[in-house]
């Protein structure tokens, strides 16, 4: 018999580094040749098409992939008929979501979106665009933009619709934010007829489990010690961050306890010379690749 196999649809674009990032701590190695939309991954039960993340949705929902990943304000723009598995917190260059912003110049006379009744707005995001005048009861001509949006204002549009992340391409640009529309993050989603196969579901939950575990351990650490038996209380005292350590008595000694917990990694450059200073001895952090709640 052949081993089943989950056709799943991988964001080419701002999201196909970090996504492959994420897969590789989630413990598959993603390989993206140059010229290959068909990227190779080390596990025979996962069938991979890299495609446009504006595209992924639709793909789903017409059953040509059974799974994947793709933003939510792409299934959202395309109405696309999708079961979403979770919600996964990291964007292009970081964990922020991705914003989608009405945005004017600077020095332009709009100062809400009421301003914009009559005038031109460019966007690569006409159904979010349109969805979000309409919910203004504001009517202004909405065109499609195929990407550099942001020098169109105010020479060609009096506003654009375009995605900020860091803010980077805004500032640069001189602009000013009128209004947010939407966030988005990406999505793990499952077509409807995938969804009804046991094995499918399954599949898709496992990887869903394990991208989110992957997620949920960036930024944190692991931390180990020996600590005197009678330094515990005041560890925990003055150390509100090391919330529910695990403590367990070292074998041959009744005075001594190993503690050991997860932390933030940005406080750990405070927190190691207070534990030496409490007497800790042989603290080791160690990186973690998934925490799984
Ligand atoms: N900084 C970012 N810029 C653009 N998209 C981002 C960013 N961070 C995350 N995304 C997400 O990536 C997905 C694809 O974005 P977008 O539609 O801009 O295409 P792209 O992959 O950037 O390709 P293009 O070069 O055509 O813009 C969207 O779901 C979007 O929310
Ligand atoms: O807030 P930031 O971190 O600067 O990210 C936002 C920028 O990223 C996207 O552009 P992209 O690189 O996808 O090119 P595009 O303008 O052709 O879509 C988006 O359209 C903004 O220009
Ligand atoms: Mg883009």
């Amino acid at each position: 018999m052949s081993t089943p196999s989950l056709k799943f649809g991988l964001p080419k674009g701002s999201l196909q580094d970090p996504t492959v990032d994420l897969f590789k701590q989630a413990g598959w190695n993603v390989y993206v040749s140059s010229r290959s939309y068909r990227p190779s991954i080390n596990d025979d039960e996962i069938d991979m098409r890299l495609l446009r993340a504006q595209e992924i949705g639709r793909y789903i929902h017409e059953g040509f992939l059974d799974c994947g990943i793709t933003g939510k304000d792409w299934i959202y723009e395309n109405n696309a008929e999708v079961e979403v598995i979770c919600d996964l917190a990291y964007s292009r260059a970081t964990s922020r979501p991705t914003r989608w912003v009405l945005v004017v110049p600077e020095e332009s006379p709009i100062k809400s979106v009421e301003d914009l009744e009559g005038k031109r707005i460019a966007t690569e995001g006409i159904g979010i665009t349109e969805r979000y005048l309409a919910s203004k009861g504001v009517n202004a001509k909405v065109e499609f933009s195929w990407g550099a949006t942001e020098v169109k204002v105010p020479e060609l549009v009096d506003a654009i619709v375009d995605i900020t992340e860091t803010g980077n391409s805004l500032r640069a640009n001189n602009l000013r934010i009128v209004d947010t529309i939407m966030e988005s993050y990406p999505q793990l989603v499952i077509g409807k007829e995938a969804a009804k196969d046991p094995w499918k579901r399954a599949k898709a939950e496992t990887i869903g489990l394990m991208l989110r575990s992957a997620l949920d351990a960036r930024g944190k650490v692991g931390l180990k010690m020996n600590l005197p038996q009678n330094k515990l209380q005041s560890l925990l005292e003055c150390l509100p961050s090391l919330r529910l350590p695990t403590a367990s008595t070292l074998a041959n000694s009744d005075e001594w306890v190993a503690v050991e917990t997860v932390i933030d990694e940005s406080v750990v450059r405070e927190i190691l010379p207070k534990l030496k200073e409490l007497g800790a001895e042989g603290i080791i952090e160690y990186p973690l690749n998934k925490i799984i709640g």
